[in-house]
């Protein structure tokens, strides 16, 4: 993509009445580098004009080319401004152009902003802002006056001189203040005009939502309508300026031609920036120091924008002010940029001068991307079609005859990529109108331009646009073709797919054998879904058995009537007696199904020892682990039904569930896979199936179900009695043996419920010898 850096020229302003001479700052144009009178005010070089106050209006040029200026070539075209602090020092600013006090209107106008007009005829948006300190003559470059113009009338005349011409372009306005970072319609009434919200498209494009903007026929309807709406400015005196602006102004005027089939949208966008203000010489009251505290806000806003697109930064902070979101496309984005850096000459303004020029030299180096913004006019309107809205983008450009950069002592080159150019748009919305290009094509347009020499006429230059538009629209029109193609492609071969499934479901199962692995997949999926139900009824079992839980709870509360008659120490050792208790079911719960039972015992230890975190960190463990071992019982269980089911080609059937007697009488829904594998007496019997599951689990797995589970439940360091006696016994025997560990457990157990006040380290020794 074509890259053209924003172009700054300099302007010093005269002397006003009352100011004192003062030769600190003057203008210099093609001085030689080493001719030290632009440099030195005190060698009184004879054949530069150095003073600004008596300098003509040198750096202008009728061609609007400044043909070697800057630093380049041995010459230097620039500012020269003393040190204040040590005038035989002396400070050197390097810019395109350079005005001095008699420079005319029409001079910076013709030599600098004309040219700019055709840019943005040509579909690109051009946007020329004027900076500099208060009272520097900003207002006055960009409006003049009723004798002396400036650049905003002078730019409509222009255009409406193009009118005449064969391309005709149409012009609509929109014209706006940011005053106290707060956007305002100036083109509306100020009693009728809200406060605009910045808003930003899926394009990426920042538009002030609601921004009013006006069709104007001719130059003199402008005027009228540039009258009124800059009345309503907010502007105010202060010691500095007796009509002071208070905010940043911003005219866009939108302009449309027609060539041919295509319509080009370009835009200019004209910038009056607010000063910046010195506050110790500005004497502002309260009000008027809220105001020059936005100005100067928005203004080091905007000088970080700057510094960080001249660092090459990842993330250029825009969005810190409205007047930097607004400026975004012309600082790194796609649009020309042209900023006019007003000086004053007065020593008094020496520091903010100096500002004023580092500021304007860092901008220079700010690289934009400048689109062409051109749609078919046969293709769909855009979202908004009133003219002014119309968006912008597209394939790049480089309209402007900028020179290269001067060297500039410890400016530093970005070595890092910088940030894809960003849309933006004054007053416009709406989404983005292109049918020719993008960031990808536009390098074609870009390297015809940039072959363009200098000194082309605007019909080269526009015919150079259309033909390398045409071949863009060709090629990208023949690129769609083949990815219309592509994408038809794929959906053939899709909707082929999908008539095959659906043969293959007509025919039915009968045309393919039975253990086909298509089969075998269906098989599959239907026993899947029926697991799913099956799992659903098991959570449903378990919610059930929670409750109940939760109610046997609140009964516990006769126990704590009997734990306050208790020591602190019995309480203690009661505790500690039931959480042995419960840790012994607990571990053994595998073999007895004595979940329940440890459940109870840790509850009534709690009772004893409430405040035992320990006991609380366990009672949470446990139920977690009850938890786990019921999910994950149940889910092994299933796999193993699915895959019996599915080895032996028989329907698959969740093992239905057990109907469970609560010691009430109370029936509740319990998952079957809770205790069902110790065979106690409060299981339900096998039946065939399941005896037939358990036996592929065997063979599956060359282990019985509590293995598995007993993986689960048991860390390596605590891995139970049952699990170690059956690792000793061959795979064969493991289920015999297993039985009958579980009935001596049982039995142990259950001798040890009547032992509440034993020793844990003992309990745990009853159950494992
Ligand atoms: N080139 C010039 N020739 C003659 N007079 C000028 C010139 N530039 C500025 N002035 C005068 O200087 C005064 C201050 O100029 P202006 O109001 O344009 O400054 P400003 O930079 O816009 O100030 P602020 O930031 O406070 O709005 C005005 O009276 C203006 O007429």
């Amino acid at each position: 993509m074509s890259v053209a850096k924003v172009k700054v020229i300099a302007r010093l302003r005269p002397r006003l009445p009352g100011e004192p001479l003062d030769d600190g700052i003057r203008v210099c144009h093609r001085e030689p580098a080493n001719v030290s009178s632009c440099s030195n005010p005190g060698s009184g070089s004879a054949n530069v004009s150095l003073n600004a106050n008596s300098s003509s209006a040198i750096g202008a040029n009728s061609s609007g080319n400044s043909s070697g200026s800057g630093n380049g070539g041995g010459s230097f075209t620039g500012i020269a401004v003393n040190n204040p602090r040590d005038p035989s020092q002396v400070f050197r600013f390097p810019f395109t152009n350079a005005y001095g006090a008699d420079a005319t209107q029409e001079a910076i106008f013709e030599a600098d902003v004309r040219p700019l007009i055709d840019v943005a005829c040509s579909g690109v948006t051009v946007t020329i802002f004027a900076y500099g300190v208060t009272s520097s003559g900003k207002t006055y470059t960009m409006q003049g006056t009723s004798t002396h113009p400036g650049v905003i009338p002078r730019v409509v005349e222009a255009l409406f001189d193009k009118t005449s011409s064969s391309s005709k372009p149409e012009i609509a306005v929109s014209y706006m203040e940011i005053y106290k970072d707060d956007v305002y319609d100036l083109l509306v009434a100020r009693e009728n005009a809200a406060k605009l919200p910045v808003r930003e498209n899926d394009a990426g494009m920042v538009f002030v939502a609601g921004l009013v903007s006006t069709p104007v026929a001719s130059a003199a309807e402008f005027d009228a309508l540039f009258a009124t709406s800059t009345s309503r400015r907010s502007v105010g005196a202060t010691r500095l300026n007796d009509q002071s602006s208070r905010s940043h102004a911003v005219l866009t005027l939108n302009i449309r031609t027609h060539v041919g089939d295509r319509v080009r949208e370009g835009k200019i966008n004209l910038v009056d920036l607010a000063g910046s203000e010195n506050n110790k010489q500005t004497g502002n009251d309260q009000s008027r120091m809220a105001e020059s505290k936005a100005i100067n806000t928005s203004l080091s806003a905007l000088g970080m924008v700057v510094h960080a697109l001249n660092t090459g930064a990842s993330r250029i902070p825009y969005r810190n002010s409205k007047l930097t979101r607004l400026l975004q496309d012309a600082l790194g984005g796609s649009s020309v940029g042209l900023l006019i850096c007003n000086l004053a000459p007065s020593a008094k303004f020496r520091q903010d001068t100096l500002n004023t020029l580092n500021f304007a030299v860092r901008t220079k180096n700010i690289e934009n991307k400048p689109v062409v913004n051109e749609r078919d006019v046969h293709l769909p309107q855009p979202l908004k079609i009133d003219f002014a809205q119309l968006p912008a983008p597209l394939p790049a450009s480089k309209p402007v005859t900028t020179l290269p950069a001067p060297s500039r002592a410890g400016a530093r080159l970005s070595l890092v990529p910088r940030p894809a150019a960003r849309v933006s748009g004054f007053g416009f919305q709406g989404s983005r109108l292109s049918i020719v290009g993008n960031a990808d094509t536009a390098p074609l347009l870009a390297k015809t331009l940039e072959k363009a020499p200098l000194g082309l006429s605007e019909e080269e230059i526009d015919a150079r646009i259309s033909r390398a538009v045409e071949a863009e629209v060709a090629r990208r029109l023949e690129e769609r073709e083949k990815e219309m193609e592509r994408e038809q492609e794929q959906q053939r071969q899709r909707e082929r797919e999908l008539e095959n499934e659906r043969e293959r479901q007509m025919a039915g199962p009968s045309q393919h054998k039975s253990g086909s692995p298509k089969v075998k997949k269906q098989e599959f999926s239907r026993a899947l879904s029926s697991l799913l139900k099956h799992h659903k009824d098991l959570d449903d079992g378990l919610e059930a058995r929670l409750k109940q839980l939760e109610r046997k709870f609140e009964r516990g509360s006769k126990e704590v009537d009997l734990a306050d008659m208790l020591s602190p120490v019995s309480k203690k050792k009661t505790g500690r007696a039931f959480v042995a208790l419960a840790r012994s079911h607990q571990e053994n719960h595998l073999t007895r199904g004595d979940l329940q039972k440890a459940l109870d015992l840790y509850r009534q230890a709690e009772t004893y020892v409430p405040d035992n975190i320990k006991l609380k960190e366990r009672w949470i463990l446990f139920l977690v682990h009850v938890f786990l071992w019921r999910v994950a019982h149940a889910h092994r269980k299933a796999i193993i039904e699915i895959e019996w089911a599915v080895k032996n080609r028989k329907p698959f059937k969740p093992s239905p569930k057990r109907k469970k007697k609560s010691k009430k009488g109370r029936t509740t829904n319990v998952a079957e896979t809770e205790m069902d594998v110790d065979g106690n007496e409060n299981a339900a019997p096998m039946s065939d199936e399941q005896m037939e599951v358990d036996e592929v689990e065997t063979s599956l797995t060359g282990r019985v179900m509590g293995g598995f589970a007993a993986e689960l439940t048991n860390t390596g360091s605590k891995r139970s009695f049952t699990d170690m006696e059956m690792e000793m016994g061959t795979p064969a025997k493991r289920p015999k043996r297993g039985a009958a560990i579980k009935a001596r457990l049982a039995m142990v157990v259950d001798d040890g419920d009547d032992q509440l006040a034993a020793p844990r380290k003992n309990r745990r020794r009853i159950g494992e010898t």
